[in-house]
């Protein structure tokens, strides 16, 4: 792994920013960007973002766009360019081709199809290849490489709190738009199906013009099986439904929704493969946003990437505790995740919490 000059780092930053909101378009397929960018000049030539659904790659884009400008010139890419014949050919012939001088890419690939050999390609063209391990790159591709190294999503729960540490209804206001552009950058969201049946929500995105980005949405259902009565099952919003059931447990859904099939015991669905079965569907970033039982299940079960712990103002409607061992910080630190973060929306304060490569 090579440091990174300041300069490097600044455009790998970017490339990085420009990334972010496209998360959650681009399927099964990583989200990378690249930039072309003159190393006099330090000025940039052209930029793209893997397309709506995961192809063509960014560096074949940005590469079209630069034309004749690309020689020369430095590329700044968020991702290992591929060096497999897809349904796209090799991006790494063709940054070779085009005469790009200088590689900087933020992270290698795991993708078995590809690790190594992109850089290698570049490599043996003559190319100066500066291989990093950047921080906002590798949390940017964290889906991607989850996807492909543990065969399952990078899993995010989100849950509300009261200051006291009780459950209370999901967030309102400036956390439920954060929360809400959360959903547009994941592939599903994920609850219980005893939130399913208290909230009933339809699960959609409401922030004015993403509601068109409202990822599959996913019940796990448990014992009592699920029904059309609900919303979420039974509803015309037009957006896509999963559920989760153990494969004896009974699903009365139309032929629009999905029912995955899994292994489990006691009528419900074992959690390891509950998310194999997403990921086989290509999920790579999963938003969980469930009660206490199933958020408690999956991080006991060593499924949790990524904690987002918002604790509302004193004085919101509290029920239950939200934790049966205690304060809910403490549960998620048992649980070998580490602080990293706080934000204030509004009233409400967001905590986040990592697990550590
Ligand atoms: N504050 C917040 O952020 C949020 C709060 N809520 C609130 O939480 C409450 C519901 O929470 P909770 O009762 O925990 O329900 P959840 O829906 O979060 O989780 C439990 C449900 O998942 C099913 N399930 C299937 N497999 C598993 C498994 N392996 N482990 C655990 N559960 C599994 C359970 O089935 P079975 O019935 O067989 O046990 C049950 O239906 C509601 O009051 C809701 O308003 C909900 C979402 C967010
Ligand atoms: N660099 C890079 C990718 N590179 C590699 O290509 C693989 C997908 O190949 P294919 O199925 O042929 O499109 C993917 O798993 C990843 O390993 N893909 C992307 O969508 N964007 C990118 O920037
Ligand atoms: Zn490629």
């Amino acid at each position: 792994m090579t440091q990174l000059s300041a300069q490097d780092e600044r455009w790998l930053d970017a490339a990085v920013r420009y990334a972010t909101p496209f998360l959650g378009t681009t399927g099964d397929n990583p989200c990378a960007a690249a930039l072309i960018v003159d190393p006099h000049k330090q000025a940039l030539i052209a930029r793209a973002v893997t397309a709506r659904g995961g192809r063509p790659h960014p560096e074949a884009i940005a590469l079209e766009n630069a034309g004749f400008d690309a020689a020369g010139a430095t590329l700044y890419v968020t991702l290992e360019p591929c060096h497999h014949w897809g349904r796209t050919p090799p991006c790494a012939d063709a940054i070779v081709r085009a005469g790009v001088m200088r590689v900087v890419i933020g992270v290698a690939d795991p993708d078995p199809r590809t690790a190594q050999a992109g850089v290698e390609r570049l490599e043996s063209a003559g190319i100066e290849v500066v291989l990093a391990e950047h921080a906002p790159s590798v949390a940017l591709h964290a889906g991607h490489m989850r996807h492909r190294v543990k065969a399952r999503p990078y899993v995010t729960v989100m849950m509300a709190v009261s200051p006291d540490d009780k459950v209370v209804t999901p967030a309102s206001g400036p956390a439920r738009d954060w929360l809400d552009l959360q959903r547009s950058r994941s592939n599903a969201v994920l609850i219980g199906a005893a939130t399913a049946r208290h909230l009933d929500q339809q699960l959609a995105i409401a922030l004015p013009g993403l509601a068109s980005r409202t990822p599959l949405r996913v019940v796990l259902s448990g014992a009592e099986g699920l029904d059309r009565s609900l919303n979420l099952i039974g509803g015309f919003s037009g957006y896509r439904t999963a559920i989760i059931a153990e494969t004896t447990v009974s699903i009365d859904a139309p032929v629009s929704v999905e029912v995955l099939r899994v292994k489990g015991t006691k009528g419900r669905p074992d959690l390891s493969a509950s998310l194999a079965a997403l990921a086989d569907k290509g999920i790579q970033n999963l938003l969980v946003e469930s009660g206490p039982r199933l958020t408690s299940a999956l991080l006991l079960a060593g499924l949790v990437d990524c904690f987002g712990l918002i604790t509302t103002a004193a004085g919101d409607t509290a029920g239950p505790a939200a934790s049966s061992t205690g304060p809910m910080a403490d549960l998620i630190r048992e649980q070998g995740l580490v602080e990293t973060g706080q934000q204030a929306h509004g009233a409400h304060t967001l905590k986040f919490f990592r697990r550590p490569a």
